[in-house]
């Protein structure tokens, strides 16, 4: 990737002013900045800048400062209120929406409920999860706490799901239009017609919030791991969130005064760096089920949460997530010219992230939960 896609140095009006600032001494990864009004407009080199995002790095920025994102942009913000509304309900209030039990990934998971490896760490988050089937009135309405249960509420869920289906539609029409798909896959409607809004699929939003914490090693908040579906929407406001650099790309260096800490050094040993959050921006990553329809060719990059860097640590944590995942029947596996291996065993992609989603539930689940991690670092190149 050419060194002018890199993410330029921070400059103070890039900042979230009412949170301690992302520390200019840390090692962060080089994505490039992708404006969703000229991919809508089909800007040729936008779009080819952000079709080798999504073969390299399988993550980029999407800039929503122009008229096309402005109304997420203002949706996440309200969303991030109304998170923080619901994560000062009771704990005992928050549990009753853990369906884990009845086999759903829907609802709540509480402080220390998921695994982060195959020893059974536990995590050091919280998260809620709300189906998009459920607000669209596609499946059985879920029970939910009253904060987030009034038809305000409900159709700001609508317009956010809306809104963040429409970009990972974008993506999808972007590399559907320059894989080699199978005559087959083009005759039934392409990647498009796997991903419509308005048939059932696993797509969530979801709100994740991790307490005050400073940097260790032991911090990790959520194990690292690829994402299940196809593409993912991901607003951070605080660092924390980090991505290993496939072999040959190198993070962007500091440019401020000042060391990283031991420990935030340690954390970005084998690859592993820092993502910046940016006002205006949404970072967007590729999942799993794109790199089994490409057959390797898009990137589904591993990632993970750690204490975020500097003084940012000592405030919560909160992050909005949309993932775009395939209609639930539809069968994983390539798409494209000369990647069908017979004898494939293929999989749904209900069952896929049923597997991998209650799998990070307990121990007994990982090795089951395991998705196309192997395969992404391969690809890029083991890192030792
Ligand atoms: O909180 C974040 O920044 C990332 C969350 C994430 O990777 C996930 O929920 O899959
Ligand atoms: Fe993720």
């Amino acid at each position: 990737m050419p060194h002018s896609d890199h993410s330029p140095s921070p400059n103070p009006s890039e900042a979230f002013t009412d949170l301690p600032p992302f520390p200019d001494n840390v090692p962060t990864a080089p994505f490039p900045r992708i404006s969703l009004a000229k991919l809508l407009t089909h800007d040729t080199d936008e779009e080819e800048r952000c079709w080798r995002a999504c073969q390299e790095l399988g993550f980029f920025y999407l800039d929503l400062q122009s008229s096309h994102g402005s109304a997420l942009l203002e949706d996440a913000d309200r969303l991030f209120e109304l998170m923080k509304g619901f994560y000062e309900l009771p704990v005992e209030e928050k549990t009753k929406y853990d369906f884990k039990s009845k086999g759903s990934y829907f609802g709540y998971k509480g402080y220390g409920e998921g695994i982060i490896d195959k020893n059974g760490t536990r995590d050091r988050n919280e998260f809620y999860n709300v189906s998009k089937d459920d607000v669209l009135g596609l499946s059985e309405r879920l029970p939910s706490p009253e904060v987030l249960n009034s038809d305000s509420v409900r159709s700001l869920f609508k317009s956010y799901i809306d809104q963040s289906h429409a970009i990972c539609s974008s993506i999808i029409a972007l590399v559907d239009q320059r894989l080699p798909l199978t005559a087959k896959a083009r005759q039934d409607g392409g990647l498009e017609a796997l991903h419509r809004l308005s048939a059932t699929s696993g797509d969530q939003i979801r709100f994740v919030k991790a307490p005050p914490q400073r940097p260790s090693t032991k911090g990790v908040a959520l194990g690292e791991h690829t994402d299940f579906g196809s593409v993912t929407v991901l607003f951070n406001r605080l660092g924390g969130l980090q991505v290993r650099l496939p072999e040959g790309l190198e993070p962007a260096r500091s440019n401020g005064d000042g060391e990283a800490t031991e420990a935030e050094e340690r954390l970005c040993e084998d690859g592993w760096c820092y993502v910046k959050p940016l006002p205006g921006h949404c970072m967007v990553n590729l999942g799993d089920a794109l790199v089994k329809f490409s057959n390797g060719q898009l990137r589904s990059n591993i990632h993970r949460v750690v204490a975020p860097p500097g003084r940012q640590g000592e405030v919560t944590r909160y992050s909005l997530v949309y993932f775009c995942r395939p209609e639930d029947d539809v069968l994983l596996g390539s798409l494209v010219e000369g990647g069908e291996e017979e004898g494939d065993e293929k999989v749904t992609s209900k069952e896929w992230i049923l597997r991998r989603a209650l799998g990070r539930r307990d121990a007994s689940g990982w090795e089951k939960s395991e998705g196309t991690e192997d395969g992404s670092m391969r690809r890029g190149g083991m890192r030792a």
